[in-house]
């Protein structure tokens, strides 16, 4: 199926036409093209997370590789980095190859598998590496998220296998013995609710470690989920001594904040915590500035009986994927050109997605996000394609709505809805 977007806007530009012909972005659309009337719509290069929990195989209960490409597609993304704290673990060739199979299969978005960097992200023996970057799956980034790779000298190997083949090792930083037994972020708001605190320091004293270990061996790090001030200004530091490092930051700390938990309604719990206003400030601060590199949803569904229980036995994490962009859009507004860079070029770059995060010129990879910037909608938990309702902004009224999103030409999302 050919298309032609007439009256598009790309990324904000003057009104033009867009063609897809065979997968690919064209200069002339073929008689017979599908005709979209894309007045008042951008296009955008698709978008990419390059952190998501998609929880198949084990949790399929949760989320599918299936329901969590739709709901990425309906975010307007065509390419996602699946986390390895499944179960069983992606840990071997033969996990990361059933997940890639799963996402192939499920045809919404390209799903690239991320490894585990411990046997069973227990972050005592490194996992095979080698073998499941050899693999169908052909990994490129090594995570134990959920968990940090605590020990220093088991990082410090890591970083240097990966480097053999421009592999990265994305950190989940959190000194455990600085969070035990945490449940929100450490400061005014958990000594008045009596919650024990999870420190900036704990996330700060790693990432500070980690950028010296990965200087140390000229390898690439990755930073997930970056959350604190602190942390922002060590990134700040390590990139202008030439540190090879990339962060993420999550809509969520770019939006929300600790005085949330006062309510003790669980869908706000996630790790890292939700932190300050100060700390907001700082991390939209450095996404703009360029320390931190990307935008990530860290989309982490749990089953209702995991979410709808008292805090303290909440499992940490919220859906991200069909919110990322709208959230992005009204903390930012209509830039353009840093949403498409933060949320789809640099992302690509990062996990390697050749293919991915294009300028939308003639010849290059039909890999296309239409949004409408105008159309407001409420979140409304229930009809999110997500399996799992753990969202943190329903009611809220957000603006831009994906109309298309299109894989190698194919439309996965057409009028707001999936195709498939
Ligand atoms: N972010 C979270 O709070 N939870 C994630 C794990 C993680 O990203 O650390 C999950 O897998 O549920
Ligand atoms: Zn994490
Ligand atoms: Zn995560």
């Amino acid at each position: 199926m050919a298309y032609l977007l007439k009256g598009v806007s790309i990324l904000g530009a003057a009104p033009t036409d867009l063609a897809i012909v065979d997968g690919v972005i064209s200069d002339k659309a073929p008689d017979d093209a599908q005709v979209i009337d894309a007045t008042g719509l951008v296009a955008l290069p698709g978008l990419v997370d390059v952190h998501t929990h998609l929880r198949e195989p084990g949790r399929e209960d949760a989320e599918t590789v299936e329901t969590g490409s739709r709901a990425a597609a309906l975010g307007g993304y065509t390419a996602v980095c699946s986390m390895a704290n499944t179960s069983p673990v992606a840990d071997t060739a033969g996990v990361v190859e059933q997940v890639w199979r799963l996402g192939r299969e499920a045809g919404l978005v390209d799903v690239q598998p991320i490894g585990a960097v411990t046997i069973g992200l227990a972050g005592k023996q490194l996992a095979e590496l080698g073998a499941m970057a050899d693999s169908a799956a052909n990994v490129r980034i090594f995570s134990d998220d959920g968990f940090c790779v605590a020990d220093p000298r088991l990082m410090r190997r890591a970083l240097e296998y990966v480097k053999a083949f421009d592999g990265v090792i994305a950190q989940h930083a959190e000194e455990p013995r600085l969070t035990e037994g945490a449940q929100m972020h450490e400061g005014e708001v958990s000594t008045r609710l009596g919650l024990t605190g999870w420190p900036a320091v704990a996330e700060e004293a790693i990432i500070a470690r980690d950028v010296l270990l990965a200087e140390h061996v000229g390898s690439r790090l990755h930073v997930c989920h970056v959350s604190t001030a602190g942390s922002v200004e060590v990134l700040r530091q390590a990139k202008a001594r030439g540190v090879r490092v990339t962060a993420e930051v999550t809509p969520h700390h770019l939006l929300l904040t600790d005085e949330l938990a006062a309510g003790y309604d669980p869908v706000f719990k996630v790790n890292p915590p939700l932190r300050t206003r100060n700390d907001v400030e700082a991390l939209r601060q450095a996404l703009l500035d360029g320390v931190i590199d990307v935008v990530a949803t860290d989309h982490a569904p749990h089953a209702v009986q995991d979410k709808e229980c008292e805090w303290s036995y909440a499992r940490p994490g919220m859906l991200g994927l069909e919110t990322a962009l709208p959230i992005v859009l009204s903390v930012f507004g209509e830039k353009w050109d840093l949403i498409a860079d933060r949320m789809s070029i640099a992302p690509a770059r990062i996990a390697g997605l050749t293919g991915h995060g294009g300028d939308l010129s003639a010849g290059t990879p039909a890999n296309i996000t239409l949004v409408d910037p105008s159309a407001r909608w409420v979140v409304d938990p229930a009809e999110l394609a997500s399996r799992s309702r753990n969202t943190p902004y329903a009611g809220m009224n957000l603006p831009g709505r994906i109309v298309a999103t299109f894989l190698r030409g194919e439309a996965t999302v057409l009028d707001g809805k999936a195709v498939k």
